[in-house]
């Protein structure tokens, strides 16, 4: 489970002070897909970096099973899985080297490694590009060794930043199949998007965030009946107050 309480953190950029999550607070339950949605520069990314314990948030809190990330990081990190925005793989390592790398910077050694990281490419139908270098590897299967990297070490919660982004279909019916799988198990999952139909076909519950702040939170169905809107687009767009910067 992971839980924000009242975030704020601000930048300085040019001078001008950029506030970018302005008090924020959600929780994310186990046993569901959590989404967090928001127009571009809603604070989105802002918000899963101080969760990962990469950015210190200037007020607030986050916990992930009831750790506080601040105050031991590193048992924070070991029940994370992290997928985030920008991913780059060493591309001269092959994709077992790659994953061995973090399933060991997760403290995982010898035979119960070696089982985990056999285990993951399993799990993602991806033995066959084990031993191959990545360089040259299409978006899809970037994705997957990305996947693999971020739950071999069978972390209790998954964090995603804008996953399907530059994924073509195959690759998106990949990804959904695993959050999927990962949820039945009764873990948590949260992740960011400003994709709709992404999100309302994932999602058991939508976090709507706006200007560092949320907006609205519910099932879908809520969300919708909030609005009192037919549509999740529409009620996305009139909960936001604009659709700037949401993509359908
Ligand atoms: N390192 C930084 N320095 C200055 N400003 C920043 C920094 N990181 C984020 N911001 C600003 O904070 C605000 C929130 O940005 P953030 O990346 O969290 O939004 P987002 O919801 O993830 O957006 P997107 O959907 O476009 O990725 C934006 O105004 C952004 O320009």
């Amino acid at each position: 489970m992971i839980e924000v309480n009242n975030l704020h953190k601000s930048f300085i950029d040019k001078k001008n002070m950029v506030k970018a999550l302005d008090g924020l607070s959600f929780t994310a339950k186990n046993g569901e897909i959590t989404g967090i949605l928001g127009p571009n520069g809603a604070g989105k990314t802002t918000c899963l970096r101080t969760l990962y314990g990469l950015l210190k948030a200037d007020e607030g809190s986050v916990l992930v099973d009831g750790i506080n990330v601040l105050e031991d990081p590193l048992a924070v990190r070991q029940r994370l899985g992290i997928f985030p925005d920008k991913f780059g793989l060493y591309e001269r390592l092959t994709a077992y080297e790659q994953v061995d790398y973090f399933a060991s910077l997760h403290g995982m050694q010898g035979a119960k490694k070696k089982a985990a990281i056999v285990q993951i490419f399993k799990d993602l139908e991806m033995e066959e590009l084990a031993h191959r270098k990545t360089v040259g590897f299409s978006q899809g299967q970037r994705m997957k060794v990305t996947l693999a990297q971020a739950l071999v070490h069978q972390p209790k919660n998954f964090v995603l930043d804008e996953p399907t982004r530059g994924l073509d279909v195959m690759s998106t019916r990949v990804l959904r199949n695993h959050l999927a799988k990962f949820k039945e198990k009764g873990h948590c999952i949260l992740f960011s998007s400003h994709v709709m139909q992404e999100v309302a076909a994932l999602c058991d519950r939508v976090i709507i965030v706006s200007n560092g702040k949320l907006a609205a939170q519910g099932t879908p169905q809520e969300l919708c009946d909030l609005a009192g809107e037919k549509l999740l687009e529409d009620a996305f767009v009139k909960l936001i107050g604009s659709d700037e910067g949401v993509a359908a």
